[in-house]
C-alpha cells in the first residue's frame, strides 16, 4: 500500500531559517557552498523536510476522525503498508513495512486510514519501536476493538552507511493490545496471513 503526501506548514514558516542552517551544515563540512551543483540545495533539502517531517503538523488520532458501524467481529488485516521514517538517533532514514491486524467490536475505519496513520506516525524522528507502540495504542484507544497487533520491519541506515555497516539486516517489532495478549491462536492466525 502506497504512502500519502502531507506536507508540514511548521517547516514552511521556517523555511529561510532551515535554508541558512543547511548551507552552514555544507559549508562546515567543506564543501564549497557557491559552486553550481549545491546553490539549490538547501532549499531542495527544505522542500524535504516538509514532506519527512509532515508528521509534526498533523494529530494522528484526527486521521482516524470517520469511523463507521461494522458488524463484523473478526480479524480484519491491512499488511504491507510502506513507510519511511528518520532515527532520532543519528537523523538516518529508516523504512520497511508496517502490518496491522484488529478485531473490531463494532467500530471499524476505511482502509486508507491505516496508511494515514502510519504516514503520520512515520513522517518525524523516531525509533522503531515508538512507531509499533503508537500505532497499536492509537488504534486501540479510537476503535475500542477487542483487540490489535501491529507488526513492523525496519532496514535503518544508521546500521548500513555507518557504525557497525551490517546491510540487509531487519529489525521486526511489534506490539499486542487486547485480546491479542491473551491469545495464542489470535496471534498466529494474524502472522500465519502475513505471509
Ligand atoms: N532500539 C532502537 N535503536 C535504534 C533505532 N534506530 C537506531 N537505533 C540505534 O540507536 C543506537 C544509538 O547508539 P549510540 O551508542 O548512542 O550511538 P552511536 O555511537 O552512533 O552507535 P553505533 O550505531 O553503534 O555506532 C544505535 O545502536 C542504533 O543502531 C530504533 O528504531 N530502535
Ligand atoms: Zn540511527
Amino acid at each position: 500500500m502506497a504512502s500519502i503526501d502531507y506536507k508540514n506548514e511548521l517547516v514552511a514558516e521556517n523555511r529561510e531559517q532551515i535554508e541558512k542552517h543547511v548551507r552552514e551544515i555544507l559549508r562546515l563540512i567543506g564543501e564549497d557552498v557557491d559552486r553550481e551543483g549545491l546553490l539549490d540545495t538547501p532549499a531542495r533539502v527544505t522542500r524535504m523536510y516538509e514532506e519527512i517531517f509532515a508528521g509534526y503538523a498533523a494529530d494522528p488520532r484526527e486521521v482516524l476522525g470517520v469511523t463507521f458501524d461494522e458488524q463484523h467481529e473478526e480479524l480484519v488485516i491491512i499488511k504491507d503498508i510502506v513507510y519511511y521514517s528518520q532515527c532520532e538517533h543519528h537523523m538516518a532514514p529508516f523504512f520497511g513495512k508496517v502490518h496491522v491486524g484488529y478485531l473490531p467490536s463494532g467500530k471499524v475505519a476505511g482502509l486508507s486510514k491505516f496508511a494515514r496513520l502510519v504516514d503520520v506516525v512515520t513522517r518525524k524522528l523516531q525509533v522503531q519501536e515508538r512507531i509499533t507502540s503508537e500505532i497499536a495504542d492509537i488504534l486501540f484507544d479510537v476503535l475500542k476493538p477487542h483487540g490489535v497487533m501491529v507488526v513492523v520491519e525496519g532496514e535503518h541506515m544508521c546500521m548500513c552507511a555507518r557504525g557497525v555497516k551490517k546491510y540487509g539486516s531487519q529489525t521486526v517489532t511489534s506490539a499486542v493490545r487486547g485480546s491479542f495478549r491473551k491469545d495464542a491462536t489470535l496471534r498466529s492466525e494474524f502472522l500465519s496471513l502475513l505471509k
